[in-house]
């Protein structure tokens, strides 16, 4: 069953149709996960939870009876929190991004941690630009990282159709490259007054991609693989960095559509394009950029095949000194 958001706002001052669109829907009263950044912008009077207050592996269904649907109202993990939460409980859910870090906004999937699951797209999605375009830069950069994914993500697709039989779907892998072609295109030629606004309607419309295929496919390969395995390993170390899941995948981008470029003749000078477009709105493009050790870039990729049973272009990994070469050829390291 494919199943699609049924209202999508994306404008300046979206906000203040909330209560509208929750009327429309018939639900009268929501739940509010948050983040405390983003606490100011829930102008309704509706209980509200910390996205990070929450114990998700000791969640009791029974605390939440009284509400009829849940809103996620933040970034990347307040909305991921609050779609889960309203899967578990079996109701609606509106998503009311504050920010355009990734493509969760949008897709069925909970990826808070690996492997992702799919749940149910958001009923609603209320973007407000005002707010949207206010949210720190560098979430802004990020999500240009989820979009870029989208090229070699297709291109991974296609190669498991090809070399091991994956089931494929041309139309939706035409539609999620379009994408980020369309904002490739737009970021490298433009002066990107409307950047935020593009993001927003490119980041929902590849969460759509992901709900049509019914799997993340048409929007994570190889560089998604590359961005778990670092955050494994960030956890695994213990250590305290903060880069962005948009950003990891940006780099992880540049590396994957260089090995495809290795592979392909046509598909020349890619990878430079994709990091000039990272490039131009700011998103790092180097380990340093990312503040992560040089051999941790090379540990995860490494290690990214293991992440998930997900055939790419890392087919069955590979070596540190194929993975050195390819961070070094690509200016990562
Ligand atoms: N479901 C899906 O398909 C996907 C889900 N994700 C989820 O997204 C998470 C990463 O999301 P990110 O947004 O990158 O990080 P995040 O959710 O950790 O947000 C980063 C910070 O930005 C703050 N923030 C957001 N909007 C703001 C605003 N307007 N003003 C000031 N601060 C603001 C947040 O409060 C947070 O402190 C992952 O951990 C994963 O759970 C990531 C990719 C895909
Ligand atoms: O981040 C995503 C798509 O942009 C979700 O994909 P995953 O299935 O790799 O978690
Ligand atoms: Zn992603």
């Amino acid at each position: 069953m494919i199943v699609i958001p049924r209202y999508i706002l994306i404008k300046e001052n979206a906000i203040y149709q909330t209560t509208d669109i929750l009327k429309k829907l018939n639900l009268k009263n929501p739940l509010v996960i948050t983040g405390k950044n983003t606490k100011k912008y829930c102008k309704f009077d509706f209980d509200i939870q910390y996205y990070d207050e929450i114990d998700i592996d000791e969640f009791e269904v029974s605390k939440y009876y009284k509400y009829d649907s849940i809103i996620g109202l933040g970034g990347g993990r307040a909305i991921d929190t609050g779609k889960l939460i309203a899967y578990k409980l079996g109701i609606p859910f509106l998503s009311i991004p504050t920010t355009a870090s990734n493509d969760g906004i949008a897709s069925p999937i909970v990826s808070i941690r690996q492997p992702s699951f799919m749940t149910e797209a958001p009923i609603a999605i209320i973007a407000d630009i005002n707010i949207i375009k206010k949210s720190p830069k560098r979430l802004l950069s990020a999500g240009m990282g989820d979009i870029v994914s989208n090229i070699t993500a297709v291109l991974d697709w296609k190669l498991a159709h090809r070399e091991i039989g994956e089931e494929y779907s041309e139309s939706s892998a035409i539609f999620s490259k379009t994408i980020a072609k369309e904002l490739i295109d737009y970021v490298l030629n433009s002066n990107l007054e409307e950047y935020p606004k593009k993001l927003v309607k490119s980041l929902i419309a590849s969460g759509i991609t992901i709900s049509i295929a019914h799997s993340s496919r048409p929007a994570s390969g190889s560089e998604h693989l590359f961005s778990h395995a670092l955050d494994h390993l960030k956890k695994e170390y213990d250590l305290k960095i903060n880069s962005l899941h948009g950003e990891q995948c940006g780099i992880g981008t540049i590396m994957m559509s260089y090995l495809h470029e290795l592979e392909n003749e046509k598909l020349k000078g890619l990878s430079e394009k994709i990091k000039l477009s990272l490039k131009k709105v700011n998103a790092p493009t180097t380990a340093k950029e990312l503040e992560i050790d040089e051999d941790l870039i090379i540990e995860a990729l490494t290690i990214a095949h293991k992440i998930r049973n997900r055939y790419t272009i890392l087919r069955h990994g590979i070596s540190k000194e194929k993975a050195k070469e390819i961070a070094e050829k690509t200016e990562v390291i």
